[in-house]
This record gives structure tokens, sequence and C-alpha cells, in this order.
């Protein structure tokens, strides 16, 4: 089939590393030098746009989405024709060059708009698996892969992960494991209006950097954390990426504009406690989309929490249709939830 448009939906990765010396812990994957970063990133078939670090992590926008480099962790998520699951192998070779070692590995994707234009090994969700199980060390013994089901054939979760059997407790956050998820959500079928907002003006004069500031006040993307301090982007002619950084928690916005396969996505570490309803209200009310998934992952989850995030996004005309919940090593739970507009029917 011919590419006919932009792949917006992103694989994603996120690895874990331990190591003995404490010191590592300092800075641990931060010490892999800029030009190992590029290599990997050339498996990837990506590029650095920019690069920005606090005390806690490295955050870099990428020519295709982003990448987050903790002392022991390590989420990158690369969306177009992107070859993801081809950083595995060099990224556990400089980790374990600084004396770190993987102890967990999480892949995560929805369904792609044009999956036919993916090269191996996103050709398939099995092909993906199979080079995850071929790809990872045998210390991770413990795995699970599983499609999350929507109520639309089109709209699924895939979730693959891997775990060794010793846990690793690297946690700098000052909540309890039980209250922190990681919430990724994926939106299709933007408000063509809004969606204007993330092109730029033929000749603006402004560069990347500039243009993306001025689409992060314009869009009222800096009110979804007024706290963080946010690395934007603006591609040309279309598209925008945004990294946020608020002491050790990350967001991330990516947006592919164009009309027929339009897709934005939000993704951030949150609290139980944190304001939910004000990020989630926020970002439906950026992007008014037709169709929305909300995957969240955690040690554990609540009804409650669930209650919120519907009750967030239900009165501004999204209609829950559809959740499912799944179990995997390590006592992860992920929770795949979807959304249509009232005004579209299933
Ligand atoms: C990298 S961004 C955001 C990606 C993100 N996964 C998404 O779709 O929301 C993709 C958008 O930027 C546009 N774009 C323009 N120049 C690009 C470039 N050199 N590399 C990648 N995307 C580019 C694409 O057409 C698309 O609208």
């Amino acid at each position: 089939m011919a590419v006919s448009g932009f792949e917006g939906f992103e694989k994603r990765l996120e690895l874990h590393f331990f190591g003995d010396d404490p010191i590592i812990f300092q800075l641990g994957l931060r010490k892999i030098v800029f030009e190992s970063i590029q290599q990997v990133l050339e498996a990837v078939q990506c590029t650095v746009v920019s690069a920005v670090g606090n005390s806690y992590f490295d955050a870099y926008v990428l020519s295709e989405s982003s990448l987050f480099v903790y002392p022991t962790k390590i989420i990158i998520k690369t969306c177009g024709t992107t070859q993801l699951l081809k950083s595995i192998l060099p990224l556990i070779h400089y980790a374990n060059q600084i004396g770190l070692t993987l102890c967990s590995c999480r892949y995560t994707r929805g369904s792609f708009i044009f999956p036919k234009a993916q090269p191996f090994p996103h050709t398939s969700f099995n092909d993906e698996v199979t080079f995850l199980e071929d790809t990872i060390p045998s210390n991770l013994c413990h795995r699970k892969a599983s499609i999350m089901p929507s109520k639309s054939s089109s709209h699924s979760w895939h979730v693959f992960t891997a775990h060794s059997s010793i846990t690793h407790q690297n946690h700098s956050h000052n909540h309890s494991d039980s209250d922190i998820f990681t919430m990724e959500i994926c939106m299709t079928e933007l408000d063509p209006i809004l969606a204007r907002k993330f092109f730029r003006r033929p000749g603006d004069g402004k560069t990347g950097d500039s243009a993306g500031k001025e689409m992060t006040e314009l869009t009222g993307i800096n009110e979804i954390n007024p706290n963080a301090f946010i690395c934007d982007f603006a591609f040309d002619p279309c598209g925008y990426s945004m990294n946020g950084m608020d002491n050790d928690w990350y967001s991330t916005i990516h947006v592919t504009p164009e009309d027929g396969f339009s897709y934005a996505s939000f993704e951030c570490v949150g609290s139980v406690n944190d304001n939910i309803v004000h990020v989630l209200r926020k970002v439906v009310q950026i992007f008014r989309p037709g169709t929305m998934s909300i995957s969240t992952s955690s040690s554990d989850y609540s009804n409650e929490m669930l209650k919120k995030m519907v009750n967030a996004v239900e009165p501004l005309g999204l209609k829950c249709r559809s959740r499912a919940v799944d179990r995997f090593p390590a006592s992860e739970t992920v929770v795949f939830q979807t959304f249509t507009a009232r005004r579209r029917s299933v």
C-alpha cells in the first residue's frame, strides 16, 4: 500500500536498569555520551531536535517524538516509520559499559493508522513480540504480551512487558509506588479548527523553537502544568512536539495536525492525588478529538481513579465506550479506556 500520510501513533519503550554501585545512581544512564545516543537513534532512524536537562533527568525532542533519560530508566517514544525496537541492543550495550544491567522492559503502542507502511520489526504485533523475545536478555524471565481490545476493532492497545525476578527500587519520587501511574493518551480526528494552530504560516521567519513556543502559548498547552519547564518545537510546514519537566516528572505532547490522519498524544507520569481532572480537561479542550484512548499503567488502580477520569472527560462531549483491564508480571496493571465524541456513532 502506498504511504498516504504520516503515522502519528507512537511506539513506546521503557527500560529499567540496576547496578550494584550506589554512585552509579547519581548520574547512571545520563553518563552515556551524546555520540552514543545519536548512534542509538541512527538504528531507530530518527534524530535529536533539542535537548535539555534538570537535576533529575534529560529530555530530548526527536525528529519523531521524544526520549527521556533518567539515571536508571530510559523512555523512548517514536512515531512515523521508525524502528524503535532496534534501540534495545545498543541501549543495553551502553548501559553495561557503565555498570548497569537491564531489569525490566515495557513496550506499548496503539493501533497504527497505516499498518502496512511499517517496516520490520513493526510489521505486526506478532513480529514485534518475536523480536522482543529474541532480543531481551534471559534474566528478564517474567514475560507477557497482550492486545487489549476496545469496542472498535481498529483501536487496540498492544502491551509487552518483561521483568527479572529481583525487584530493584530506584525511585526518587516522594509518592508511594502504588499512587504513581503512567498515562498515555492517544487522540485522532482532532477538531480541524484547533488542529490549524499546529500549522506554521508560510515564511513566518521563525525558528522551530520560537514557532513552537508560540504554539505552546496559543493553544493553552502551557496551562496543563504551569509549573513545568517546556521544551517545544514546531515542524515545517506543520507538526508540534514538546517535553515538559517538573522536578522528576515528565510530560510530553506530539501533534500531527494534517486533515485525514490527524493525531495527538499526551503522556505523563501522575499521582492519584495530583490534579488529574484539570490535566484531562485541558488536554481534551486543546484538541477536541473524535476518538480518544487513555491507557494507565500502575502497580494498582482504583475504581475511584477511573471514575475521576470519566467524570473529567464526559462533560466535554466524549463518552466512555469501553474499558479493558489486564495484569502483567511484577504486579503491573494496565487499564485501557476508549472514548468517542457523542456527536459520532461508535
Ligand atoms: C514529529 S511530529 C509529532 C509526532 C507524533 N507522534 C504525532 O503524530 O503526534 C509529526 C508531525 O510533524 C510533521 N513533520 C514535518 N517535518 C517533519 C520531520 N522532518 N520529521 C517528522 N515529522 C515532521 C509531520 O507531517 C507530522 O504532522
